[in-house]
């Protein structure tokens, strides 16, 4: 099948190759010449054959900016594909506009990071019965081999509401994982913390892709020592616990690791010199100064 591609950073660059190895023609648009296959988009919409699908594969600030001009550039009967990691409550409104010129919206949240090309990408979709129908070919080849991997979650913005508790339980699974990693570090019990990390990849209940991960992770620098503790977050964590709090669901252990991340880029807690301070008010307890 025909499909144009925007945006060809880690995920877009190995997408259009996965796809190009399971035979389809992708036509491929980046602000970077050196990886663009056209020029601009109007280009890329003018080497499609109508009636056109376009998936954009850009950062989450930019995303609306490029529907809004691809927009401009497609016809009736065209579908547009969102596959980044958009808001989800960005997609029924864009899905309206986009359908007020006859043109199709589809969201997808993709998982699987720069292994997918590989091992192929999840595929959580959300948008119309006849729109995704079409789209399958396309989805058939980026998903894994195999049963799982794809699925077709609802209307439109189901697809990226899934991607957005995937991630949420991305955040927790890890936080987990690196709390039990802090504690055999700390243990005067452990010798061979990476040994046991390594250990549990088989046969135990906890073994995982991201355990896997972190085992890599030790093989390359066992002690981490190049590695700060300080960890960046991109909104998906943030959106799962406002939803949380939206529909009043308990949300203990993702709110936990959102909150920790936040934690990781303080040189110095304000929230603890406070605790610090009202510890020596109240009972004349040292403090520790700079
Ligand atoms: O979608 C992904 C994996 O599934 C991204 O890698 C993830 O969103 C990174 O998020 P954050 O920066 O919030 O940790």
């Amino acid at each position: 099948m025909q499909l144009g591609l925007v945006g060809l950073g880690r995920m877009g660059g190995n997408m259009r190759e996965r796809l190009r190895r399971a035979g389809h023609e992708v036509v491929g648009y980046d602000r970077n010449p050196q990886v663009s296959d056209v020029a601009s988009l109007g280009d890329l919409v003018g080497k499609l054959s109508a009636p056109r699908v376009v998936w954009v594969m850009v950062p989450a600030g930019v995303t609306e900016a490029t529907i809004d001009e691809l927009a401009g550039l497609m016809s009736e009967g065209d579908i547009i594909i969102d596959g980044g990691n958009s808001r989800f409550s960005d997609d029924r409104p864009r899905a309206e506009r986009l359908g007020t010129k006859g043109i199709g919206y589809i969201d997808v949240g993709v998982s699987g990071g720069v292994w997918g090309i590989e091992y192929g990408y999840g595929l959580m979709v959300g948008g119309a019965d006849e729109h995704v129908q079409r789209c399958m070919p396309i989805f058939e080849s980026l998903k894994p081999e195999g049963p799982y991997g794809f699925v077709h979650a609802g209307g439109v913005g189901a697809g990226h509401y899934a991607k957005m508790v995937h991630n949420g339980i991305e955040y927790g699974l890890m936080h987990a994982y690196a709390e039990g990693y802090e504690l055999l570090k700390a243990s005067e019990y452990v010798d061979n913390v990476p040994g046991v990390i390594k250990s549990w990849r088989e046969g135990t209940v906890v073994k995982s892709w991201l355990l896997d991960l972190l085992d890599r992770a030790l093989d390359e620098d066992s002690e981490l020592a190049g590695i700060r503790g300080y960890a960046e977050d991109t909104g998906e964590g943030r959106w799962t616990v406002e939803e949380a709090i939206r529909l009043a669901v308990p949300m203990n252990a993702i709110a936990a690791s959102l909150f920790a991340r936040f934690a990781s880029r303080q040189e110095d807690s304000p929230a603890m010199k406070a605790v610090a301070a009202l510890r020596f008010q109240f009972g004349g307890h040292a403090v520790k100064k700079d």
